[in-house]
Order: C-alpha cells, then structure tokens, then sequence
C-alpha cells in the first residue's frame, strides 16, 4: 500500500491519512495549483488535503474538488480535508467555517483547526487578516485566544460541518489550559516539526492526551532547506528514496502526520515512498535538532505564544 493511503486514527474515532497536501501558494503559482491539486489525487493518489481560510486558496481548491466528483473520479468520503480559523475571526469561527465551507463547495470538513492561539483587532469579515501599527506592530485583540476554540467545540457538537476538531501553534502552556477548561479534546496539534525542530517535550505531550501531532514545513518551507542536511542525504543514498521520502517516512514512523507541499507537478506524482527507517536511523534524525535546534516560520505575531525556539 502506497504511503499516501496509511491512516492513522483520531481520538475521536476518525482516521487521517498519514500525509497531506500542503496548499500555501503564493499569488504567482496560483494558476498551477489546479493541476498540482489534479496530479495529487490522480496520479499519486493522495487522500488528505491541508488548507486554510488564511490562504486565500479555497475557491480554487473547491473548484477542482468538485470537477473530480462530478467526473466521479473520486468520491467526497474518500478525501480527507483540513481548513482552519484565522486569529482575525476569532470572535466569529462559525463565519469562517461558512465561508471556508462555501469556497470549498463542501457541506462538511473532516478537521477543522484553530490556525493559532492568538486573537487579531480586525473588521468583522476577518479584514485586514494582519493589522499592523504604523510602526508594523502586530495589533492584537483583547480577546481569550481559548473563546474560539470553546465556540468551535459548540459548532462541532452541534452541527455536521465538521467531523473533527483540533489546534494548531499550541504551546504545552496553551495545550494545559485547554484541557482544564473545555471538554473536547483536540485530535491534532499542527506544529512546524522536522529534524532540525524536534520538540520533544511537546511532542511527548500530545502524545501522552492522545493528540496526533501533524508537521508542518516538514522540509523547512522555501527553498526546502531540511533536505539540504548532510544525514537526510545519506540515508536517501542508504534506501536509494529521494530526501524528501526521508523526511515523510520521519513522521510517519513516529506516529505522526506529514504535511509536505510542492507546487511542482513532476514532483507531486511521484508521492512519497515507504522507507524502512531503522531506531538508530531516527535516532541520528533527532540528534540534529536535539543538538542545534533552528525554527524556520517565525511569524513576529508567534513569539510570546510560548513555543521553544521562536528567537
Ligand atoms: N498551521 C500553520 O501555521 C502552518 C501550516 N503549514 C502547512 O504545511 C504545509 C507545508 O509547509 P510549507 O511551509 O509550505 O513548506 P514545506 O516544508 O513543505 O516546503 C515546501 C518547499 O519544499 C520544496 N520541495 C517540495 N518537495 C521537494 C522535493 N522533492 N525536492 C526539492 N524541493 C522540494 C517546494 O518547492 P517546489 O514547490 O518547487 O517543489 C517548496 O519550496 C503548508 O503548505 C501548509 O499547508 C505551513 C506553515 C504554517
Ligand atoms: O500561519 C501561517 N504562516 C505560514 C507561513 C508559510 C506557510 C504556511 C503558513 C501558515 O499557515
């Protein structure tokens, strides 16, 4: 069985597919996210599909989706999609799910993220999605980035939009106060994870509530740098795979989720192959980051979220 078909479950019963489309696009390469969503599903077969309200993708995302049902290429329950609630919306999640909901052409989504744990002073449609000061300060709200969160366990008892709810950008401070003071617990935390970042601590956490830890910019987002490391190289000479099937297989043997994103289609249909990764094989992939770790998404508005590494 092909990587991109591995589930691994959820604690609220669901499954996820072990990898994920990345969908962050910049403006210039939007006009190829159609057929890189097409390559993706078609021809390597992925089933799991990460997005956001904050990336301005999902028309295009809900267009192509709904071409490949309507061709009946691929049926609705057979894709996992994830959206997320920007810290602009934060009075308002049940706005953003509408609308995500709407762009996508979907009645529902499988999982549905709290995208940070922070609140932004914005207009009521989410605009602007980073206000900034004159001198270019992030302008926060008053809010309790945990509201959202408690209106999303609302909407997720109480509606069928979504099949799962989850966080992302959580810090071990944050993870805390959620589970003291809410009853759902999140199935996924989504954190920047790759060799270079390991996070140990928060990882045992999660694990230890039963929260799945997806990785984000699992090859150090632009330009890719994470694939650049001397050991990843090796061990993709060792199992004759690419560096990238390295740094999936890292993830998924660990019990992780991988969200790996390519806006080239040559690269997209070739998936992700299943490696065999020894215990000292990940052993020596943990050491790097254990040693000298480095944070490659460091958004000024994360810093003082409470996760390791931000400076
Ligand atoms: N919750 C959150 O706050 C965040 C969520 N995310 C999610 O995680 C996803 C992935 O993270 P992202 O930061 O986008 O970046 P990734 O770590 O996935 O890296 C993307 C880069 O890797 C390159 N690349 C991909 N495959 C290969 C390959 N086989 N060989 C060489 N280079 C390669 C891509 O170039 P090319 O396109 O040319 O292949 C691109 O430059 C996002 O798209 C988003 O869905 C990301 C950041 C924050
Ligand atoms: O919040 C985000 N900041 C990012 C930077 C690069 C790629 C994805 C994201 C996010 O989702």
């Amino acid at each position: 069985m092909s990587i991109l078909q591995e589930k691994i479950q959820l604690n609220n019963g669901t499954a996820i597919p072990v990898v994920g489309l990345g969908t962050v696009t910049p403006d210039d390469k939007k006009p190829i996210l159609r057929e890189v969503v097409r390559a993706a599903i078609l021809d390597a077969g992925y089933r799991h599909i990460d997005t956001a309200w904050y990336y301005g993708v999902e028309p295009i995302l809900g267009e192509v989706l709904e071409e490949l049902f309507n061709e009946g290429k691929v049926k609705r329950e057979d894709i996992f999609i994830t959206t997320k609630v920007w810290p602009a919306l934060w009075r308002n999640p049940q706005k953003s799910l509408d609308k995500s909901l709407k762009d996508l052409r979907l009645d529902y989504v499988d999982l549905w993220l709290q995208h940070w744990p922070l609140t932004f002073k914005s207009d009521e449609n989410g605009q602007p999605p980073v206000p900034r000061d004159s001198s270019g300060k992030v302008i926060e709200d008053d809010g309790d980035f945990l509201d959202t969160y408690k209106k999303m366990v609302d909407i997720y008892k109480h509606s069928n939009k979504v099949k799962a709810i989850g966080v992302s950008n959580y810090s071990i401070g944050n993870l805390d106060r959620l589970l003291k003071e809410t009853d759902v617990v999140p199935v996924i935390n989504q954190i920047e994870l790759h060799p270079q970042l390991p996070l140990n601590d928060l990882v045992e956490f999660c694990n230890k509530h039963k929260i799945v830890v997806e990785a984000y910019s699992p090859f150090g987002s632009n330009g890719a740098p994470v694939l650049e490391l001397p050991l990843v190289k090796q061990l993709a000479e060792k199992y004759n795979v690419r560096p990238a099937d390295i740094l999936v297989n890292y993830h998924t043997a660990s019990g992780r989720v991988a969200l790996p994103r390519s806006l080239n289609p040559d690269r997209i249909k070739q998936g992700y192959k299943k490696v065999p990764l020894t215990k000292e094989d990940l052993t020596k992939l943990y050491e790097i980051g254990e040693k000298e770790p480095k944070r490659y998404i460091k958004e000024d508005w994360g810093h003082h979220i409470g996760l390791p590494f931000w400076d």
